[in-house]
């Protein structure tokens, strides 16, 4: 298997270390800025675009956030290359959804979303199953990792003295207007009740320092609440190690003939 990935931020980086260190890839980086001095070095191939990746390439990971999955995406599954991405909240956007599961069957290739920042997503998959009556997502973070989101315009994250919400919403609202903070809220949507229907509150806390998501769910089967406090990888704030880490397990179950 032929590995490249897309993106050389704080989970691509991680990403493409781990890969490395496994004798997995990178086979190949797509990047922005063609870049050889940033990140991963000049030691793997950089390219800016799909058209240029290399011909024995199988399987792409999405490292890099909405835009990324939009402008590449497609490409990669009408190549018929599988593709993993930790960009799950730009599926919010319905057109883009389409374009990606059209893409797919006409490549006839698979979009892989890896789990992300959250677990129990499993739980959430089946209980579906049975009929789920509500599922709510709350999602903390220090105030410095809503910097740059619409957060600061509700509150001043420097000054913040106590917990505050600042977004109350459906999924599909958190993960369109929080591109790099609200994936966690789309995994929760796609594995459970939707976008429209999934509740979803997001909080600046100054009294913590992990990412904390929490996931309550109703249903058929019972009920059930889930908590993680997730460091932040040391280069992005805003970004779970455990994020880069559930795209290498992604990849392990491409990889692996038994799978969980
Ligand atoms: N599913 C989840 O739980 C999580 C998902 N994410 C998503 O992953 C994204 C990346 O996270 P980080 O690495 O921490 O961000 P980062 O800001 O450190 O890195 C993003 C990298 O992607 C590159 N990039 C952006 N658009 C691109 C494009 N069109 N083509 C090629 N490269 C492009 C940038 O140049 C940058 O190097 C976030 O923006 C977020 O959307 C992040 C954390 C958790
Ligand atoms: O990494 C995290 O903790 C969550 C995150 O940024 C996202 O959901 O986009």
């Amino acid at each position: 298997m032929k590995i490249g990935i897309i993106g050389e931020g704080a989970v691509g980086r991680y990403v493409a270390r781990t890969l490395d260190e496994r004798g997995l890839g990178p086979h190949v980086i797509v990047t922005r800025s063609h870049s050889l001095t940033e990140g991963f070095g000049d030691s793997v191939p950089h390219v800016g675009s799909v058209v240029e990746l290399p011909p024995d390439v199988t399987l792409m990971v999405d490292c890099a956030g909405h835009e990324a999955l939009a402008e590449h995406g497609c490409a990669i599954l009408e190549r018929g290359i599988d593709l993993i991405t930790i960009s799950l909240g730009a599926l919010a956007e319905p057109s883009l959804a389409q374009k990606l599961a059209d893409a797919a069957r006409g490549g006839g290739s698979q979009l892989h979303l890896a789990s992300g920042a959250i677990g129990a997503l499993d739980c959430l998959q089946a209980a579906k199953v049975g009929g789920l009556s509500e599922v709510t997502y709350i999602g903390r973070k220090p105030p410095p990792s809503w910097q740059g989101s619409p957060a600061e315009q509700e509150l001043d994250l420097g000054g913040l003295q106590t917990a505050t919400t600042h977004f109350e919403g459906t999924a599909r609202d958190a993960a369109l207007a929080y591109p790099k903070n609200a994936n966690v809220a789309a995994a929760v949507a796609l594995a459970g009740l939707g976008f429209d229907a999934t509740r979803v509150k997001l909080v600046a806390d100054p009294s913590i320092t992990a990412n904390v998501h929490e996931i309550h769910a109703s249903g058929a089967f019972g009920r059930f609440s889930f908590q993680i406090e997730g460091q932040a990888l040391p280069d992005n704030p805003r970004s779970s190690a455990l994020a880069a880490m559930s795209a290498i397990s992604a990849i392990e179950r491409e990889l692996d003939p038994i799978t969980i």
